[in-house]
C-alpha cells in the first residue's frame, strides 16, 4: 500500500489523549491496574512511567512490557486489524497492579470517534484477493466504538461481532 494510505483514509484525524492514574496498590494480588482488553482505534501511541504494569497477552502467556525511558508503546488497535484483514492484529493487554507507585500512563488513540463521521471502514480491497476475502463487513468508527463502549471489557473481542 500507499504509505500515505491511512492518513488518506482519515485514520489519524482524530486523536483522543487519556491520561490514567494507577494508585498504589497494598494488595496488588487481589485486583489490576486496567483488566485485558484490545483498543478500539486504529492505533495507540502509549507513554508509560517508570513504574511498569503493563503486560500484553502472546503465545498463551502474559508478557511484560518493561518502561524503556524515553520510548514510545504502539499497540494496534482492532480498527487497524479490521481494514488490513487481520493481517495485522491487535494486541490484548491489561495492567497489573503495583505495590509502588502511584504509576501514570498517557495514552494516545487514533480514532475519529469524538467526531461523527459516516464514513464507512472495511478491509481495504487492494488487500483483498480469491484467496484472502473480505472477513469483515463494512461499518462506520462511530458504530464500531458504540458497540464497543456499550459491550464493556468482559474479554471478547468487538471484531466477533463484525465477522462476515
Ligand atoms: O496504562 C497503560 O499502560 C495502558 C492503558 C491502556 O491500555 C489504554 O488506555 O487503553
Ligand atoms: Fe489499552
Amino acid at each position: 500500500l500507499e504509505t500515505s494510505r491511512l492518513t488518506d483514509m482519515d485514520c489519524a484525524n482524530g486523536l483522543t489523549f487519556v491520561g490514567h492514574y494507577y494508585p498504589a496498590c497494598p494488595q496488588p494480588e487481589l485486583t489490576l491496574g486496567a483488566s485485558k482488553h484490545t483498543d478500539d482505534a486504529f492505533l495507540t501511541v502509549l507513554l508509560q512511567d517508570h513504574i511498569g504494569g503493563l503486560q500484553i497477552f502472546a503465545e498463551n502467556h502474559w508478557i511484560d512490557v518493561p518502561p524503556v525511558p524515553g520510548a514510545l508503546v504502539i499497540n494496534i488497535g482492532d480498527l487497524l486489524q479490521l481494514i488490513s484483514n487481520d493481517k495485522l492484529k491487535s494486541v490484548e493487554h491489561r495492567v497489573v497492579a503495583n505495590r509502588a507507585g502511584p504509576r501514570v500512563s498517557v495514552a494516545c488513540f487514533f480514532s475519529t470517534s469524538l467526531m461523527p463521521s459516516s464514513k464507512l471502514y472495511g478491509p481495504i480491497q487492494d488487500l483483498l484477493s480469491e484467496d484472502n476475502p473480505p472477513k469483515y463487513r463494512e461499518t462506520t468508527v462511530e458504530e464500531y466504538v458504540s458497540y464497543n463502549f456499550a459491550k464493556g471489557l468482559d474479554g471478547v473481542s468487538s471484531l466477533l461481532h463484525f465477522k462476515i
